[in-house]
């Protein structure tokens, strides 16, 4: 099947990224379909980061190029990228910790209507009900309505990521990217973080997810590509790629298996 019938939206085309003399990132191809949950799994330190950091133009590659929905997206800025319809939540939450929560939530939309971040940002919030609305919806979809006034500054570590994740929402991304959005979260969080990406997938969103906890990622993966020293090593559906003996070996050095990852 060619890559149209599939109806990939994000190339990743033989991209490396050294630091030095160390190859974090070694000839890696990967297609995303429109519409799925693609996770990237792998052992500390196999590159994970470098890749979604690579794709959202935080860092240039050494050599390859990442393509979104037809448009080279190598050589970009992270926020021209961002303007694509791209966004992303990373481990550790970015955001405005003296506003409130429902500032903070309301904040990227403006940023993504106008262009950039405005000086006079916050004088654009009070006017905006029909945001304010939105961003109290969202905020409502992620658990966080009854914070919505609190300052995002006195947040717990999980409330922040859900926060932050409820920042993107706003901006209607067409491409979510998710490193480890669970991170810091207790399990009954985790599961209500769960529930939510599946609600959001069942909107059409795509979404490329890294992430350690196994059960994470076999809740909302449809396909899983395993990075292992910066290479990919493994690439399939999840339940191939949860009996593929490569895996277990790279990724657990053999002494588990994957599934046994909780
Ligand atoms: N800015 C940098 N400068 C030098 N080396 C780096 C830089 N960023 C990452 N590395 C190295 O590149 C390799 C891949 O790191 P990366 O953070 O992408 O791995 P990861 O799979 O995300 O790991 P983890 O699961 O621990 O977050 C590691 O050896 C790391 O030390």
């Amino acid at each position: 099947m060619t890559t149209t019938e599939r109806n990939v939206v994000l190339h990743v085309d033989d991209v490396s990224k050294n630091f030095g003399g160390l190859h974090a990132l070694s000839d890696i191809d990967l297609e995303v379909e429109q519409g799925k949950t693609h996770a990237i799994i792998g052992p500390n330190g196999a590159g994970k980061s470098t890749l979604l950091n690579v794709i959202i133009g935080r860092l240039a590659p050494t050599s390859g190029a990442v393509v979104f929905d037809g448009q080279v997206l190598t050589g970009k800025k992270p926020h021209q990228i961002n303007q694509l319809g791209v966004a992303r939540v990373f481990q550790t939450p970015e955001i405005f910790p003296d506003l409130t929560v429902l500032q903070n939530v309301m904040v990227p939309a403006f940023a993504k209507r106008d262009g950039a971040f405005r000086v006079n940002v916050l004088r654009s919030v009070d006017r905006e009900a029909a945001l304010r609305d939105e961003a109290e919806a969202i905020l409502e979809d992620v658990g966080l309505a009854d914070r919505r006034l609190s300052h995002a500054g006195a947040l717990s570590r999980g409330d922040k990521r859900r926060m932050e994740l409820a920042m993107c929402l706003i901006q209607h991304p067409r491409l979510l990217l998710l490193d480890e959005p669970t991170a810091g979260m207790s399990r009954h969080d985790t599961n209500t973080t769960i529930d939510l990406l599946q609600k959001i997938k069942a909107r059409g969103m795509t979404k490329v997810i890294i992430e350690h906890d196994m059960h994470v990622v076999f809740s909302l993966a449809d396909k899983i590509s395993v990075l292992s020293g910066g290479r990919i090593i493994a690439e399939g559906l999840p339940d191939e790629v949860r009996g593929n003996i490569k895996v277990q070996e790279a990724y657990l050095g053999g002494a588990h298996r994957v599934e046994a990852v909780h």
